[in-house]
């Protein structure tokens, strides 16, 4: 049951307690709760998800991104160095289900290599391709979506899950440059193949986008993962409370949670006779182990945080995708619902009518993922950030209805986006208030490398939206201006003017191999040198896969839930 108050719970007994009501956090939440002789409690910060059209409606998510969101903690970057000083806005939501329940939706794992070298660093074979599969199946549910089907080679069923709680399919609509990709696919097959199934360990080429839509409405966590068992007697979901730190129960074992509804309320506390899991998200799980004095000592010691466990890579490592846009003015009968009311309104009332209609749909509808050659300029003298052969160094999102611009005069918008870039950025405290935002630094753009692959971005949307097929829609090039050349100095000022954050953080908790002198969690996600204590969520994921990041945080908490109910043998 969803409870608000603590003094509501029916019991202060758990065998497991969960830290953040999100994408991951509701995964483990529901699959230890299958064993009925287990009690579980999941506290989240935010709201319940039930009864908000904005978080059904895949449309609405367009306007979820911007500062002062609702069911978001509204975050702001450091200001960063390699974006000219300025500070960016860094989403990520606060309401149960996590970004799963308001983010883009879009449903990609990444490639072979990624999960490759996890198991590599790891020296845990268990996060292999090939072992991680059955997990993304096991997530799941794949459904049909209008005007697309296997048999039209849109994608490859022998790769999916059709018995999972998470709704997956196509956008509900096909949108004007729908065609136009494809067609692109056939007239310059050598730069841009079409990929049958993105999803399927080499997402090099363009394919169809999958998306976390079924029936044209948003799957989340909560919906997928937390509604069909809500009634559970052994679960309990305790909402609008906050996790101020955890506490040493006894000699390095750390089961006990505080928490409290805000800054001026009393604050509880509740053991877990069993673990204790962190899936508060890449900011949020560190700033609880910080506020808990488990992190770098010095650094703790700086601003006043009595050091409790020396854990020096709690906070570091954080990386994150950049996302470089550019703009063409189009030509074609292009309907904005951002910037149109009334086509707004009666796009709603159907989609609440019928659940069809351009509001079941999201942004891009296709994605296009390029590996550079080997001896490509940008690689000489930089060590290849990617993961291996079957890994993009980028992608472009294409997109002409209005999901990414605020306009309504027709617009051609891509987003280019680098797969798996090299600069590192990190998660510290500001101050000893627990409820304080942390310090975020994105550290975008510090790498080198990085730079010089999203100018060679640019020029291949130059040559995408240019091709033949595009010979009547594509005109004039807005942005960045058509007088900044590819390679001048005027294109990496415009990069670093106009880069924003992709929401797809990793590695503030990473994994690495047992006795590793770096690292925050064991290859099993428990964490370092403590008992009774794991994380669970996009923290733990040591390399930006080349994929937005919620696919790969299902997969893993689907694999971290087996291992836990394997440790505790669990039905
Ligand atoms: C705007 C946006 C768009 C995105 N688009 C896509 C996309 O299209 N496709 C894709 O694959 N990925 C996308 N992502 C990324 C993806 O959704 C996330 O990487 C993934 O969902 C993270 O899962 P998580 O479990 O690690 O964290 P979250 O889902 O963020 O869950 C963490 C939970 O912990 C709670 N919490 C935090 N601190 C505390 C505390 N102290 N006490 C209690 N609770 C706390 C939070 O409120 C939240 O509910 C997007 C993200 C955003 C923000």
């Amino acid at each position: 049951k969803i409870y608000e108050d603590f003094s509501e719970l029916p019991s202060k007994d758990f065998d497991f307690i969960i830290a953040g009501g999100g994408t991951a956090g509701l995964v483990v939440a529901n699959r230890l709760s299958e064993d009925p002789h287990v009690n579980v409690l999941v506290i989240e910060a935010g709201e319940w998800h039930q009864g908000i059209l904005d978080l059904q409606v895949p449309w609405i998510s367009s306007r979820l991104r911007v500062n002062g969101a609702p069911f978001d903690w509204n975050t702001t970057s450091t200001p960063q160095p390699g974006l000219n000083g300025r500070s960016v806005l860094y989403s990520r939501a606060r309401v149960l289900g996590g970004c799963s329940s308001h983010n883009g939706m879009i449903w990609i794992r990444g490639s072979s290599d990624d999960y490759d070298k996890w198991a590599e660093v790891t020296g845990d074979k268990g996060w292999s391709w090939k072992e991680m599969v059955p997990y993304f199946e096991k997530t799941e549910r794949w459904t049909i979506a209008p005007g697309h089907g296997p048999e039209r080679g849109d994608f490859n069923p022998h790769v999916h899950g059709f018995r999972g709680p998470l709704g997956i399919g196509f956008n509900g609509v096909i949108q004007p440059t729908d065609p136009l990709v494809i067609q692109t696919t056939k007239d310059l097959p050598h730069e841009f193949p079409f990929n049958e199934d993105v999803n399927g360990g080499r997402p090099i080429g363009i394919g169809w986008t999958q998306f976390s839509i079924a029936n044209g409405t948003r799957t989340s966590s909560a919906t997928a993962y937390l509604d069909p068992v809500v009634n559970r007697p052994n679960l309990s979901v305790l909402v609008n409370n906050y996790v101020t730190r955890i506490i040493e129960t006894s000699n390095s074992s750390f089961r006990t949670v505080e928490f409290g509804r805000n800054q001026t309320s009393p604050r509880q506390q509740l053991n877990a006779s069993k673990e204790l899991i962190l899936s508060a998200g890449v900011v949020g799980t560190p700033q609880i182990l910080l506020n808990s004095g488990i992190g770098d000592p010095a650094e703790l010691e700086n601003i006043g945080v009595q050091p409790v466990f020396s854990l020096y890579s709690v906070g570091k490592n954080f990386s994150c995708e950049p996302h470089v846009p550019f703009s063409w003015t189009a030509n074609g009968p292009i309907v904005n619902l951002n910037a149109n009311e009334t086509a707004s309104e009666e796009a709603l009332q159907q989609w609440i009518a019928s659940r069809t209609g351009p509001m079941t749909g999201s942004g891009w509808s296709t994605l296009a993922y390029f590996r550079l050659p080997d001896d490509s300029p940008v690689l000489v003298g930089n060590e290849d950030p990617s993961a291996g052969p079957n890994t993009p160094h980028f992608g472009l999102g294409i997109n002409a209805n209005g999901y990414y611009i605020m306009t309504s005069d027709p617009t051609l918008y891509i987003l280019s986006e680098i797969s798996e870039p090299a600069s590192r950025g990190s998660v510290a405290l500001k101050s000893t208030d627990p409820f304080e935002q942390p310090l975020l630094d994105l550290g975008f753009l510090s790498a080198p490398v990085d730079l010089a692959i999203a100018k060679e971005s640019f020029k291949t949307a130059q040559r995408y939206v240019t091709g033949p097929a595009w010979k009547n829609f594509t005109l004039n090039q807005m942005a960045p201006l058509p007088n900044v050349a590819a390679n001048s100095d005027d294109l990496e000022r415009y990069i670093r003017n106009t880069t924003v954050a992709a929401s797809h953080g990793i590695g503030t908790c990473a994994m690495s191999a047992r006795g590793a002198s770096y690292g925050v969690v064991n290859p099993d996600l428990r964490v370092k040198g403590i008992s009774g204590l794991r994380v669970v969520d996009a923290g733990v994921i040591p390399f930006s896969p080349a994929a937005n990041t919620q696919a790969p945080v299902y997969a893993v908490a689907e694999r971290a839930s087996d291992m836990i109910k394997a440790a505790w043998n669990l039905r």
